[in-house]
């Protein structure tokens, strides 16, 4: 096993985790980029409505030249529709900002924090125009996103480079932008924590429950088009027919269950030795499917494998949003709506855990990635809770590209 280094968060080292390939080290020279004295960080947002005017412009703009079926789009205006029209996504991302400016201070880190979206306002292009009034020339992108695929990684990397042609900035501005960071303890650590209290919580309350065959963790992900997901991440990796995204996720649930049902037992509510082996049922499942029916996107989805879980034996579901970073409409709609609903249809108890928001140890976690970047940290200092990382600085020419819609040129990569 490769060995696991957490950083200065404190975290203990599971003794376990560890799936996929164990290569990391022969990533090559760009695995780890110069150190770089950035004049400003980029918060790179998805964006979403805040009312009911921009709901349909919105939804063009996230589905432009993607073939989603109008049905689905309506379906989706309908789930807007039915929060006044507002995603709170813009107010997640505003809060994130005013944390990791809170926590730079804190610091003595001197780097004012940019904030665009990629689907709303405000833009990438409104951030770069800002940019450039304000004399910034090297960008460190922070995109609120964890995994390796072309919805979570390229596609952000797309429209920085879309955002520099729309502000004419090419050739005066450098982004690069920090590693893909689904394995940081600072993401990671927030999930453990939700795990283990929803699993505490649920043995408290029902003392009568078996964690070992009554419960089950459910880790939710976005799904998406599995051609998509077989070209996620770098193609030298063999990470098999679900690419990178897959696999990042199934290392990322496994190290969350080992340490949170480590921290179960040493606080004496699970029985068994720490480090024994993860004794509470799992798996990972997908949601939000979108696409035309005749386009095969990952699954199982979540409702079908909540409908699954009675036959096995199952009573209560813990459901964790291992995908996303904060609570807006795809957790605030699929998870907390229409998954909670299904578990009740089939008579289980089902909790959500929070995503990481804004809770101290991500946005930590966030400057840190800024800062290894800045300094440019050796390979061995950087922390990660997977043997898949830590993941690369610099995109390879094709990591994620999509086959769908064809090449398009981005930034923060290797030029090809
Ligand atoms: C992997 C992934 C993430 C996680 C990574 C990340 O966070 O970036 C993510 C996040 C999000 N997705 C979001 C919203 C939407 N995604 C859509 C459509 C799609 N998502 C896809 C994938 C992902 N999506 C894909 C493959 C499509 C099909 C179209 C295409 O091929 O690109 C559509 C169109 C309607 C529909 O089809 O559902 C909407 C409205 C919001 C905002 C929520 C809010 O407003 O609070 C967020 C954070
Ligand atoms: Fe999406």
């Amino acid at each position: 096993m490769a060995a696991m280094n957490l950083g200065s968060t404190g975290a203990e080292a599971p003794e376990r985790i560890v799936r996929g390939a164990t290569d990391a080290a022969a990533a090559g020279p760009e695995h780890v980029s110069e150190p770089t004295d950035y004049d400003a960080i980029l918060l790179a947002g998805f964006g979403g409505p805040e009312g009911q005017d921009d709901v349909i412009p919105f939804l063009r703009n996230v589905t432009r030249g993607r073939g989603i079926p109008e049905e689905r789009l309506e379906e989706v205006a309908h789930h807007y529709r039915h929060f006044g029209g507002v995603s709170p996504i813009n107010d997640q991302n505003r809060a994130l900002k005013a944390a990791l400016e809170l926590e730079l201070a804190s610091r003595g880190i001197d780097l004012p924090v940019l904030w665009g979206n990629r689907n709303w306002d405000p833009y990438l292009r409104d951030a770069l125009t800002e940019a450039h009034e304000r004399g910034f020339t090297k960008l460190i992108a922070i995109a609120t996103s964890a995994y390796s695929s072309y919805s979570s990684c390229r596609q952000y990397r797309e429209d920085f480079a879309i955002a520099v042609d729309e502000t004419n900035l090419q050739g005066e501005i450098q982004i690069d932008k920090v590693r893909q960071f689904f394995d940081h303890p600072g993401f990671v650590t927030p999930f453990i924590d939700g795990v283990r209290e929803a699993i505490a919580e649920y043995l408290r309350e029902q003392p009568e429950l078996s964690a070992e065959t009554e419960i089950e963790v459910l880790f939710a992900t976005h799904s998406i088009p599995t051609g998509d997901a077989a070209r996620s991440g770098p193609d030298f990796r063999g990470f098999g027919d679900h690419g990178a995204y897959e696999a990042q996720h199934l290392a990322v649930a496994e190290v969350v269950m080992a340490n949170a049902i480590d921290q179960l037992r040493e606080a004496g509510v699970l029985g068994g030795a720490v480090g024994s082996g993860v004794s509470v049922p799992w798996q990972l499942v997908y949601q939000s499917r979108s696409g035309p029916p005749s386009m095969p996107w990952l699954e199982p989805d979540i409702n079908d494998a909540i409908a699954a879980l009675p036959a096995a034996g199952r009573k209560a579901i813990v459901i964790v949003p291992l995908g996303f970073v904060s609570d807006h409409m795809e957790v605030m709609w699929d998870l907390d709506n229409e998954a909670i609903e299904t578990a009740g249809e089939h008579g289980l108890a089902a909790v959500r855990v929070p995503t990481p928001g804004t809770a101290a140890a991500y946005v930590k976690g966030l400057v840190d990635l800024v800062l290894e970047r800045r300094d440019g940290t050796p390979v061995e200092e950087r922390p990660h809770m997977t043997d898949l990382g830590p993941w690369y600085d610099v995109c390879r020419p094709g990591c994620c590209e999509n086959a769908r819609l064809g090449f398009k040129p981005a930034f923060s990569g290797i030029a090809p």
